[in-house]
């Protein structure tokens, strides 16, 4: 062994403060049900890292959560006891390892060296042996060799497959797969998972303007009328429309849904619009915006009181008598028929939104899915119930499941006999591949955008 090898180390050799900001926030996010983007903001604050720091260890952090489960496989390869039976502080150790070794191009020697020096100062010389131990038989083979060590084969099982070469749990992969089909579609949607999305802004119609937004840095985005992207990233809070409210970041797809629903035909008055799902209020803005260029009030709905506040803060700059409720969207506090325009943006498992929360495909579990359905079902009853007759309903999530998506309205509108499906699609101008209709949805490996669901039901 040459006289470089970590065991000759000196002990007190002090850890990467990058890498051990990356494990604590790992931690905090495995260990306490932490959320990696705030974990990771606030660490990279406290510690008041930028540049190449802050982006080496949003991918330490964002790569690690993302890859876990295919890690995990690997790594029961390679530990001799289940790994349910490590400390999950070692697990998390290890993951970090693997990750640098696997999918950054961080030389070998020095992923192990800094995770076993990392590995002494967070869980004490003891264990930084078998971190050692572990992470060299990971570095022995590449990225596609494991896979083809463990994964079944596609001959075999695909989806099985795919589960561990595109890390995500085998019940998404079979709920994507129920929409998709099983062929190059889904490896395309599991792959636009894993890539972090672009960040995308919204000039908010009559506060601000596409083209202010590309004079601070953005391009034109493909179809949202009020989109921009910010090309390269950066901190959207140093344009000034972003700052003062007058403009937004929200993803595209978000975007079309809420103009989807501004722009669908409707006779009669159109001044009195419900958001009943409005927090933290990025749909809110956008529709708020729109209603007062036709002199009309937007109401917004939420139960939680930090999420009504982030509403009225989205709010901010919209001019006009716009409203807040702290409520119950299932329980109306407004007469029947009294509303003109009602999104319901219900309460979903957020599987439409995977590139943007790295641990979330792991934390959601099948339950979610069955314990959401009731209460996805009472607020779209309640949106068709605000609405006038003639009036129309948008409903919206950020999954495709097709649990929280279709079965829902079909559930729904089957019971009730004074609602129908009309066709989204020609409100989407310009948007390819919208599928058959009379539903709309949306994919990131199409559209570059989180996968929104949108069926707009017009009360008859
Ligand atoms: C998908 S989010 C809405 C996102 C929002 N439309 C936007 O674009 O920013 C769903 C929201 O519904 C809220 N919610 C949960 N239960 C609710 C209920 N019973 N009535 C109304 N809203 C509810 C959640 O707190 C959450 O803020």
């Amino acid at each position: 062994m040459s006289d470089r090898s970590p065991r000759n180390r000196a002990p007190h050799r002090r850890p990467d403060k990058v890498r051990q900001l990356a494990y604590r926030v790992i931690r905090q996010v495995n260990g306490d049900d932490g959320y990696a983007n705030l974990a990771l903001n606030k660490a990279l604050r406290d510690q008041r890292l930028g540049g190449r720091d802050a982006a080496f260890a949003t991918e330490l952090v964002h790569g690690t959560l993302r890859w876990q489960g295919t890690y995990d496989a690997f790594l029961a390869r390679s530990v001799s006891r289940p790994l349910g039976e490590l400390d999950p502080e070692l697990l998390d150790l290890l993951r970090l390892g693997t990750h640098q070794l696997l999918r950054m191009r961080v030389d070998s020697y020095a992923a192990v060296n800094e995770m076993v020096t990392l590995t002494r100062s967070e869980v004490g010389q003891k264990r930084s042996g078998l971190v050692n131990a572990v992470l060299r038989k990971i570095s022995q083979r590449s990225f596609d060799h494991w896979i083809d060590a463990v994964a079944p084969s596609e001959d075999e099982d695909r989806l099985g497959h795919l589960s561990i070469a595109k890390a995500h749990p085998r019940w998404v992969i079979d709920a994507f797969a129920d929409v998709l089909g099983s062929g190059q579609a889904l490896d395309e949607l599991l792959d636009a998972d894993n890539e972090p999305p672009r960040v995308t802004l919204v000039a908010r119609p009559g506060l601000a303007d596409v083209d202010e937004l590309i004079e601070a840095g953005a391009t034109r985005a493909r179809w949202s009328p009020y989109g921009a992207v910010l090309q390269g990233g950066g901190d959207p809070g140093r344009i000034s429309a972003v700052a003062t409210g007058r403009a937004g970041v929200q993803d595209e797809g978000s975007q079309l849904v809420a103009t989807a629903l501004a722009t669908a035909p409707l006779e009669g008055s159109d001044t009195k619009w419900l958001d009943l799902c409005a927090g933290p209020g990025g749909k809110s803005a956008l529709l708020a915006a729109l209603v007062t260029e036709r002199e009309g009030e937007l109401t917004a709905v939420e139960p939680l009181k930090h999420r009504a506040e982030l509403v009225r803060s989205n709010l901010r700059a919209v001019p006009g008598d716009h409203r807040v409720l702290v409520g119950d969207g299932t329980k109306p506090t407004w007469p029947s028929g009294w509303y003109d325009r009602v999104l319901a943006d219900v309460p979903c498992t957020g599987l439409g939104a995977l590139r943007r929360r790295p641990e979330a495909r792991w934390r959601r579990t099948p339950e979610d899915v069955t314990e959401l359905r009731p209460l996805q079902e009472a607020l779209l009853g309640s949106a068709i119930t605000s609405v006038r007759p003639g009036g129309l309903v948008a409903y919206v999530t950020c999954s495709p499941h097709p649990h929280e998506t279709r079965e829902v309205v079909d559930a729904v509108l089957g019971r009730r006999g004074d609602a129908v499906l009309e066709d989204a699609r020609p409100l989407f101008p310009g948007v390819p591949s919208l599928g058959d209709g009379p539903d709309v949805q949306l994919w990131p490996h199409l559209h570059g955008t989180d996968a929104m669901y949108l069926a707009l039901i017009r009360r008859t």
